[in-house]
């Protein structure tokens, strides 16, 4: 039988302080450099549930709300919703705070989906994920509609294959 794990040991909270280097010429934080940051918590949280070596394999809508200034402190938390056979989506909340002024938003929301791979690159099977809270099960329950969109999306399933997506647009 597979082994399984609840999603919640995958969680991981990363902080960083944003940095000149980091910024572009209005001190806004670049995209590139926030997407890197996404990459890499969510990254560790598909290596803590499977412990094995992740490859990044598709990234779903990230948009940029709003501005996140040059000495605001940026906090990311990943979490893996649903492992399929060798991937797993991950859910990534990232949030804006600056500490002098004592405010703080949350700046974007992104699924990361990686897959489990050996020494030689060749996707292997990970742990199932368990979801418990009701957060947990929500983001669990839509993750095979959001694996059959984007697999559409990137040529890897025929639309009329995507069944669960499909009842979304099927009315009574
Ligand atoms: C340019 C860059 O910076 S890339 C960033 C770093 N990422 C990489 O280097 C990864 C490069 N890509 C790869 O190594 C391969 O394409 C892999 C490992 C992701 C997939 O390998 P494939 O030989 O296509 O394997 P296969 O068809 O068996 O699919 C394996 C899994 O990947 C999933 N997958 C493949 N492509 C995608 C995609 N675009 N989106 C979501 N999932 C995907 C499949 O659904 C499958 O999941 P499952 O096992 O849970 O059902």
């Amino acid at each position: 039988m597979r082994k399984q794990k609840p999603v919640a040991e995958s969680f991981v909270r990363m902080t960083e302080l944003v940095l000149p280097n980091d910024t572009n010429t209005l001190n806004n934080l670049m995209g590139g450099r926030m997407m890197h940051l996404m990459d890499i918590a969510a990254a560790i949280s598909a290596q803590r549930h499977s412990n094995r070596i992740v490859v990044t394999a598709s990234v779903d809508n990230v948009s940029f709300r709003e501005g996140i200034k040059l000495g605001n402190v940026v906090t990311l938390e990943a979490q893996v919703t649903r492992a399929f056979s060798s991937s797993m989506e991950v859910h990534i909340n990232v949030w804006s705070e600056d500490i002098p002024s004592g405010t703080k938003f949350k700046s974007n929301e992104a699924f990361f989906t990686f897959v489990a791979v050996d020494q030689s690159g060749r996707p292997i099977d990970v742990p199932e994920a368990v979801p418990n809270t009701e957060e947990e099960i929500r983001l669990y329950d839509g993750a095979l509609r959001r694996r059959q969109l984007r697999l559409v999306l990137a040529g890897r399933m025929k639309p009329q294959e995507a069944t669960e997506l499909k009842a979304l647009f099927e009315m009574e």
